[in-house]
């Protein structure tokens, strides 16, 4: 899918904001604080609903008012134009408009906004906790079926009235009624994933020998229980356990993926700068697969490329975002920090300059 227009009211320190991307490489330049990773964040709020930085959702919102907008104009890849709306003001209330209409839920809009991000801070993928590694996989799998979105907000339910009834410390005929609802989605969103990993996996352990071919990749998915066993099963094994600690102690909302080089966690053997080449290694991936599977093409944000990657794999990194031939948005402090690849007769500069963005 492709941007073809980008409007911004009120969006962190955008008072007013429109902008025209191109079709493939989009790069924001300005100096520390003139707002460039606010617009990366703004297109990445089309498709999460959320920032990707810390903090609430307020500060989204410009100091002194009440609510922010994003609007987008946006190809499908093939030919279809939609319009995309997304307003949310400091209570937390939202509004999503997709070609005019009303959208109470936001899969929708997410549906239409592939967007894969690379910051600084992604290396967490490696570096954080399982969460982040599980988001990873649910990206891939929603984006490849979109049906997997219903079965995983209806799991998160289950999981939260089935943690607070174990609160109470005694069981019910209630506890029954969640746990086969718990079982029944659990196993689902599991095997969707579990089916996801053994489809990507080949062809991502292929693709980064290309990467880093010093080291030979595994990935292996923790179900968050015994996966020989249904999580009907696992629960019952686990009741006593459920019980005493007041929470679902198994399912879907413990697994883990395992990134193993060489048969050994990736952050035990790989240097820092390489677990940043794994990480944009991955999403770039990520991408590509996704487009062999349904034809959609992702779009790529990236906030600062330059940070602890050397030359030749900063030059690696462009060369495959470049070789997708999806819509990149790259930011950067001056031009000159960028690889000379990624600085085409085709690129399109924009200067961004104390809440102002204008293209040059
Ligand atoms: N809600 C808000 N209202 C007004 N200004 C804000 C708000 N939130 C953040 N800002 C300001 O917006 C500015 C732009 O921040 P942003 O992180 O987008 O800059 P940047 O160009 O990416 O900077 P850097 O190169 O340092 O990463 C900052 O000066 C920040 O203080």
């Amino acid at each position: 899918m492709y941007i073809d227009a980008l409007a911004l009211t009120h969006f962190r320190n955008f008072e007013q904001a429109k902008l025209a991307p191109g079709r493939q490489v989009n790069l924001f330049i300005g100096e520390n604080g003139s707002g460039k990773t606010s617009l990366l964040e703004s297109i990445y709020c089309l498709g999460s609903g959320r920032s990707f930085r810390p903090g609430n959702y307020k500060q989204l919102v410009q100091h002194g008012n009440q609510s922010f907008t994003v609007f987008a104009k946006i190809d499908n890849g093939s030919g279809r134009l939609h319009t995309l709306g997304f307003q949310r003001d400091i209570s937390g209330e939202v509004k999503l408009r997709i070609d005019g209409e009303t959208s109470r839920k936001f899969a929708p809009m997410a549906k239409l906004v592939p967007a894969q991000l690379m910051t600084p801070e992604t290396v967490e993928l490696v570096l954080g906790g399982p969460k982040v590694r599980r988001q990873f996989i649910d990206w891939g799998v929603f984006h490849v079926e979109h049906s997997f979105i219903e079965d995983w907000t209806r799991f998160s339910h289950i999981l939260k009235q089935r943690n607070s009834l174990l609160k109470r410390k005694r069981l019910s005929d209630e506890n029954v009624y969640w746990d086969e609802k718990f079982a029944s989605y659990g196993q689902r969103v599991a095997e969707q994933r579990a089916a996801y990993l053994t489809s990507f996996e080949p062809v991502l352990v292929e693709r980064l020998k290309h990467f880093l071919p010093q080291y030979t990749f595994k990935f292996q998915l923790k179900w968050g229980w015994d996966s020989a066993l249904s999580l009907t099963e696992a629960l019952k094994q686990h009741a006593e356990a459920d019980l005493r600690y007041g929470h679902s102690t198994v399912g879907p909302h413990k697994a883990e993926l395992r990134i193993l080089a060489n048969g050994e966690d990736v952050k035990n053997v790989l240097s820092r700068g390489q677990l940043k080449l794994l990480v944009a290694a991955l999403k770039v991936v990520q991408g590509e697969y996704l487009t062999s599977k349904t034809g959609v093409q992702c779009i790529y944000l990236v906030d600062d490329i330059t940070a602890e990657l050397d030359t030749s794999s900063q030059h690696k990194f462009c060369e495959a975002l470049l070789a997708t031939n999806a819509q990149l948005f790259v930011s950067a402090i001056n031009k000159g920090e960028l690889p000379d690849i990624i600085k085409r007769a085709d690129t399109k500069m924009f200067h961004v300059e104390h809440g102002t963005v204008k293209e040059l």
